[in-house]
């Protein structure tokens, strides 16, 4: 049978189609997907899930006049080969190649830039307000999962566009999964279906309340609680975004090409915002995602036929997420005020063994990152320490509530930052870049970096004996193979590591940069040049003596993080030099000031220069240019 995929290079060719061809349409735009994903690693259910929903789309509306939003982006694949981008598929997450994510310097159909969640509806009622404003003619669509449904931000949009009755398309595309599956009452809601049973239980109660009225002196508590009861059950969805201003449609099977283009088709000439309700399968059409969602929301490379991942090697160390939950586990067992927090992300932050060995002092609560850090202040109010798990990109939107609810009242939460720095194919919008930066502004808070896992375990349990917050940041991926002892001693608060002595040079490193900085040391040291490291450990306080000490002796300080370089880590030791007054020529190594693109971590930090070669280099040319002068003097 002959290929549809390649045919279809623009939705004009898609609109063309005999709507017959549309689910073989379908069937090659999964295979693409899958074998892609496969090769690269990718978000394979999500995208599988919208295949017939994203036909649907392109069909009705005309991208790029109207818009299409994808709220978080990590399914709009079937959109990206549906748009033009078939050839570059295969680049899909690579350096170079084609994002994972929709971006608008990629395509004109994607019309909005995006990664973290919940930003759909606002964005969409952005451009459908700004529509009016210009007097243009064109649609706005908003696609919307129920995981990033939880948000307050897509609640606040919510809010906004029905006060407004702003002309617009929200879809809402219930799987019943976030990463791993839903969880919170707007869920259990959601999912409370209309079936048959609920009509009949209703008329029969209601037939019976009805029995009652005549005899007067009847347990009226009783009937008016039954009343609300049936009433609850008879509480749909639907209700609850007409509460909001919005015209429902659904629940809807988001896998029926027919219903779905007929009902987008009446609901795109309503006057005001509309929301479709539809439930897909996330994973569809793939049955190794289908029957293991959370496993292939975001995965590596893995073989097509089977879904198998390879297996590591036998020697590869765990990654410093794995060491993470596993110690928290073990910390938790004589340390009952420890409570865990997520905001959705359970396999991602390495929590998932603490949820079932501890399942009582365990909260998934959501994609709400800025009320996952508010309600651990809460929790810490009361005596409790909670620690709070999100990617360091995602711990940006709670920047407040850590400031606000937790610093500014010194209340002992610990935040553990995963992904902190370089994350590779997710990108841009995923990089752990800043943290460094936005919490060392804060005042109260502790914040550190460890080296290696076992420095991770003793921050970890430094942090849960401080009566203030602490926060530390660790890297995606593997950690170096270092040793674990039975016991963790935990570490002095702003106590550095002098790791390396020499008096041609001074590295002052933090994190994931400390091996770079020994393995650049070692190298320079097998040519003569003998350089100090020392590993800082804690940004703030910084171990400020010891480091001026050194640096007084030293001909030059390199300070090296996996940070942006603005207000960060070497920041703060020129400040410090600064303030006492050190004269010192110190040159920093870490991020530029612009978004890094994605690529492996190891391309990333080979383009950045934060790998002990690039490191080596700029220190031969340093010390070369120091003999210079001290020969011409
Ligand atoms: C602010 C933010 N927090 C967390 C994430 C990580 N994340 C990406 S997708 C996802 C689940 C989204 O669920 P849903 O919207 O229902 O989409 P589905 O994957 O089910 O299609 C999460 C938690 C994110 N991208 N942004
Ligand atoms: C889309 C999204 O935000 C997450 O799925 C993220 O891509 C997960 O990243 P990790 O693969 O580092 O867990
Ligand atoms: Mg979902």
């Amino acid at each position: 049978m002959e290929r549809l995929l390649p045919q279809i290079q623009s939705p004009e060719q898609l609109k063309a189609l005999d709507k017959k061809q549309l689910p073989q349409l379908a069937r090659e735009l999964r295979e693409q997907i899958v074998t892609t994903v496969a090769a690269n690693g990718g978000h394979l259910g999500s995208s599988l899930g919208v295949v017939e929903l994203t036909i649907a789309l392109h069909r009705v509306f005309s991208s790029p006049a109207d818009k299409i939003l994808w709220d978080v982006g990590h399914q709009a694949y079937a959109h990206k080969l549906l748009t033009g981008r078939q050839e570059q598929f295969p680049t899909l997450r690579q350096w170079q190649g084609l994002s994972g994510f929709p971006k608008r310097k990629e395509s004109v159909h994607d019309v909005f830039d995006v990664g973290h969640s919940s930003t759909s509806v606002s964005a969409a009622l952005g451009m459908a307000v700004a529509g009016d404003i210009l007097g243009a003619d064109d649609r706005i669509v908003a696609v919307i999962g129920d995981g990033s449904l939880t948000a307050g931000m897509a609640f606040e949009a919510l809010n906004h566009a029905g006060h407004l009755k702003q002309k617009m398309v929200v879809i809402l595309n219930d799987n019943e999964m976030s990463i791993s599956r839903n969880v919170g009452a707007l869920s259990s809601f959601m999912s409370r279906k209309m079936t048959s049973d609920t009509f009949i239980r209703f008329k029969k109660e209601t037939e019976t309340l009805l029995n009652y009225i005549p005899g007067i002196g009847r347990d009226l508590v009783g009937i008016a609680k039954r009343a609300e009861e049936s009433l609850k059950s008879f509480m749909t969805p639907g209700m609850l975004f007409e509460g909001f201003g919005f015209d429902y449609f659904g629940p809807l099977d988001g896998h029926n090409l027919e219903d779905l283009m007929e009902t987008l088709k009446n609901a795109a000439q309503i006057k005001g915002p509309v929301l479709l309700h539809i439930l897909t399968k996330k994973g569809k059409g793939y049955e190794p995602a289908e029957k293991n969602p959370a496993k292939f929301h975001g995965i590596g490379p893995f073989d097509p036929q089977t879904g198998e991942v390879p297996a590591p090697a036998a020697a590869t160390p765990p990654s410093y997420t794995e060491v993470f939950g596993r110690t928290l586990v073990d910390l938790a067992a004589t340390d009952q005020r420890i409570v865990a927090i997520t905001a959705a992300m359970a396999e991602g932050t390495g929590l998932k063994p603490f949820s079932q060995t501890y399942p009582q002092r365990f909260y998934d609560v959501g994609i709400a990152e800025q009320h996952a850090v508010t309600f651990a202040a809460g929790l810490a109010a009361r005596g409790l320490r909670p620690v709070v798990a999100i990617y360091s990109t995602f711990m940006q939107r709670a920047f407040d509530q850590v400031l606000h609810d937790v610093c500014l009242q010194n209340l002992p939460v610990t935040l553990a930052l995963d992904r902190g720095g370089l994350v590779g194919a997710d990108g841009p919008t995923h990089h752990g870049a800043f943290d460094l930066s936005f919490l060392r502004s804060i005042p109260n808070l502790i914040v550190a970096a460890p080296r290696d896992e076992y420095q991770l375990q003793r921050l970890m349990k430094t942090a849960l004996s401080v009566d203030g917050p602490f926060a530390y940041r660790y890297p995606r991926g593997k950690g170096t193979g270092t040793l674990l002892p039975e016991e963790i001693e935990p570490v002095a608060i702003g106590q550095s590591e002098l790791l390396r002595e020499g008096p041609d040079g001074l590295l002052i490193a933090i994190g994931s940069m400390v091996q770079q900085a020994l393995a650049a040391a070692e190298q320079l040291a097998t040519e003569g040049i003998d350089l100090g490291v020392l590993d800082a450990r804690f940004i703030k306080p910084l171990d400020r003596d010891r480091m001026i000490a050194l640096a007084e002796n030293a001909p030059f300080v390199m300070t090296v993080e996996e940070n942006v370089l603005q207000g960060g880590f070497g920041s703060a030791v020129l400040e410090m030099f600064s303030d006492v007054g050190l004269q010192v020529p110190v040159i920093r190594i870490g991020i530029p000031d612009r978004f890094i693109e994605q690529g492996s971590q190891a391309q990333l930090y080979d383009s950045l220069g934060l790998n002990a070669e690039h490191m080596a280099t700029r220190i031969r040319k340093l010390v070369k240019l120091e003999e210079r002068h001290q020969s011409a003097g």
